[in-house]
C-alpha cells in the first residue's frame, strides 16, 4: 500500500494555510507489523505559538461570516470526506490497525458530526427577555468562545477530531488540533479536505509533535480560550490544572469503565450479539466499550455458552483483510495491560474460558478473551482494560448489581439488558454515568450528547448542547429612556 499514491495523503503540519515540515521528524508505523509508513514533523513550542497566532488572526473574519456561509463550507467538507471515505479508511487502518470496515464506519461517523453541526450552526438563537423595568430592554446572544485547541487520541483518529472541530467552526471559533503521534495521518488528510472545502487559512491548524511542549504552550496562552481533550483521565487532569490560571473553557472526554448488565429476564441472544459489538469494536480500545459484564446468576451459564460460541467465531487478522473482525492493539504496552488484568484475575480465582494469549501474528495481537467467575475485587473491574477482554461477573440482586456498577471512579457509559420496563427504569435511573444503552451495545451518534461524569470528564460532544461548548453567552441591557 503506497500511501503516497493516495491523493489525500499528507505528512506535514498545517499552520496558517501552509503545509510545513520540520527539522525533527518522527516515525509513523503500522501497529500490525511495525513497518514504517512515513515520517511526520516533531513540532514544539515555537510552532505552537505560530499556530495560535494564526488562529487568532483568522478569528475576526471567520466569526463575522454568516452562520449560513460557515454551514455551507462545513457541508462541502462533509461531502469531500464521504467522497474520499475509502482512502481515509485505508490511511486509518494502516496507522491505527482497526479493520477496514470499522475504519470506513468511523470516517462516516466522523463526517456525520460535520453535517450535524453545519445544520446546528444556523440555529444559534438568543433571547429577548421582558424586563421588570419598563425602561430597560434585555437582549441575550451567543458568541463564539474564540481560539480553541483540541488534543485527540489514537483510538478514533477521525471522529475525535471532527467531534471538536465541527462545533468549533460552526460556532465561529478557530482551532489548533494536536492528534496523537500514533495516528497523525488521518488528521492531516481530514484537515487537508477542510482546506479543499474552503476553510480559510488559520481557521484550522494541525500540529504533530512533542505533546508535552505543545500542551504547555496551548494551556498557557491567554489567546486560547477553550481546550477540548479526549484521552486518559490522568492527562485530562493535568491539562485541566494547566488551564486553571487562564480560566479556559474545558471539554474533557476521558476514561471509562462501562458496566454491561444482563438481567435474569434479558434476551440472552440479543445481549450476546450486542456485547460482541460493544466489547470487540476497535479491539476493545474504546472508552465506551463494555469493560465488565454483570450476568444474573440464574442465567450465567446459559449466557456464557451463547457468548463463547460467538467469540469463537471472531477472526483476528490484518485490518486490511475484509474477513478481519479484530485487528492489532495499538502497541505492546496495550498488550501488557490486558495480560496484567488477566493475570490479576487468575490469581484471585477467575478462569479463562477462551483466549488469554498473545497470538503468533505479533506482539500487538491478543486473542479475544473471556474470563469466568470474576469478582469485584479484580483489577479488570476497577480499571479500563482497553483491550479484547470480557470478564463475566455473576450477580444475584438488582440492588447488588447497581452497587457494583457504581463502584468506580468513572462514569461514562453503561449498558442494561432487560425486557421489563420497571427494571430498566429502576436500574438506568440509578446508574452514575453520562450515557446508558438499553438493550443495545452501540450508543454513539452525532445527534446525542456524548460524555460522562466523575473522572470520565465534563462537557458533552454531539447533540444540540455540544455546540454550547464553543459558545459564550452575552447579556446586553439597553436603557430606553
Ligand atoms: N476516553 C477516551 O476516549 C480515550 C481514553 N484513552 C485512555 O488513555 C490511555 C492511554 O491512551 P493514550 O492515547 O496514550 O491517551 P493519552 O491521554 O496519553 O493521550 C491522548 C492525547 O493526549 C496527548 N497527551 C498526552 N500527554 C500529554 C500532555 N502532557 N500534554 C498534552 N497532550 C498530551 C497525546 O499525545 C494524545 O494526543 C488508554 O489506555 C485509555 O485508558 C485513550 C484514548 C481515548
Ligand atoms: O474515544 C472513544 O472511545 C470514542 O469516543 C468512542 S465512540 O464515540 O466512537 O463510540
Amino acid at each position: 500500500m503506497m500511501l503516497e499514491t493516495l491523493s489525500i495523503f499528507k505528512n506535514k503540519c498545517l499552520i496558517n494555510g501552509q503545509w510545513l515540515s520540520h527539522a525533527s521528524l518522527v516515525d509513523v508505523t503500522n501497529p500490525a507489523d511495525g513497518s514504517l509508513l512515513t515520517h511526520v514533523p516533531f513540532m514544539g513550542a515555537a510552532e505552537t505559538t505560530l499556530a495560535i497566532d494564526a488562529a487568532q488572526q483568522a478569528l475576526g473574519s471567520w466569526k463575522l461570516l454568516s452562520s449560513a456561509t460557515r454551514a455551507d463550507i462545513l457541508l462541502k467538507w462533509h461531502d469531500l470526506i464521504v467522497k474520499n471515505v475509502h482512502d481515509l479508511a485505508k490511511i486509518m487502518t494502516l496507522e491505527q490497525g482497526k479493520p477496514l470496515h470499522e475504519a470506513q464506519g468511523e470516517v462516516l461517523y466522523a463526517a456525520s458530526y460535520i453535517k450535524w453541526y453545519a445544520e446546528e450552526a444556523r440555529r444559534v438563537y438568543g433571547d429577548i427577555i421582558p424586563s421588570d423595568d419598563a425602561t430597560k430592554k434585555i437582549h441575550v446572544s451567543k458568541e463564539p468562545v474564540g481560539v480553541c485547541v483540541a488534543i485527540t487520541p489514537w483510538n478514533f483518529p477521525a471522529a475525535m477530531i471532527t467531534r471538536k472541530v465541527a462545533p468549533a467552526l460552526a460556532a465561529g471559533c478557530t482551532i489548533i488540533v494536536k492528534p496523537a503521534l500514533e495516528t497523525p495521518l488521518t488528521a492531516f488528510a481530514l484537515i487537508g479536505l477542510a482546506q479543499d472545502a474552503g476553510v480559510p487559512n488559520g481557521v484550522i491548524n494541525v500540529l504533530s509533535g512533542d505533546a508535552r511542549k505543545i500542551g504547555v504552550q496551548m494551556t498557557a496562552s491567554p489567546l486560547v480560550r477553550k481546550l477540548s481533550f479526549t484521552g486518559s483521565t490522568a492527562v485530562g487532569a493535568q491539562l485541566m490544572a494547566a488551564c486553571a490560571p487562564s480560566i479556559k473553557k474545558l471539554s474533557l472526554e476521558l476514561g471509562g469503565n462501562a458496566p454491561f448488565i444482563i438481567c435474569e429476564d434479558a434476551d440472552l441472544q440479543l445481549a450476546a450479539t450486542e456485547l460482541i459489538k460493544s466489547k470487540f469494536r476497535n479491539a476493545g480500545q474504546t472508552c465506551v466499550c463494555a469493560n465488565r459484564i454483570y450476568v444474573h446468576q440464574n442465567v450465567y451459564d446459559t449466557f456464557a455458552q451463547i457468548f463463547l460460541e460467538k467469540v469463537a467465531q471472531l477472526k483476528v487478522g490484518n485490518g486490511l483483510e475484509p474477513s478481519t473482525d479484530i485487528g492489532p492493539l495499538i502497541d505492546e504496552k496495550a498488550t501488557r495491560k490486558v495480560i496484567e488484568h488477566i493475570n490479576d484475575a487468575l490469581s484471585k480465582g477467575a478462569s479463562i474460558a477462551i483466549g488469554g494469549e498473545v497470538l503468533e501474528l505479533g506482539e500487538n495481537w491478543f486473542a479475544p478473551t473471556v474470563l469466568l467467575n470474576v469478582t469485584q475485587n479484580m483489577l479488570c473491574t476497577k480499571e479500563e482494560t482497553f483491550g479484547p477482554l470480557a470478564p463475566l461477573i455473576p450477580f444475584s440482586t438488582i440492588a447488588d448489581v447497581i452497587a457494583m456498577a457504581n463502584d468506580t471512579q468513572f462514569g461514562l457509559a453503561a449498558y442494561l439488558f432487560s425486557e421489563n420496563h420497571r427494571t430498566i427504569e429502576r436500574i438506568s435511573s440509578q446508574l452514575e454515568v453520562g450515557m446508558v444503552g438499553v438493550n443495545t451495545g452501540i450508543i454513539s451518534t452525532a445527534v446525542a450528547p456524548f460524555g460522562g461524569i466523575k473522572t470520565s470528564g465534563m462537557g458533552r460532544e454531539g447533540g444540540r448542547i455540544g455546540l454550547d461548548e464553543y459558545l459564550e453567552t452575552k447579556y446586553v441591557c439597553y436603557d430606553m429612556r
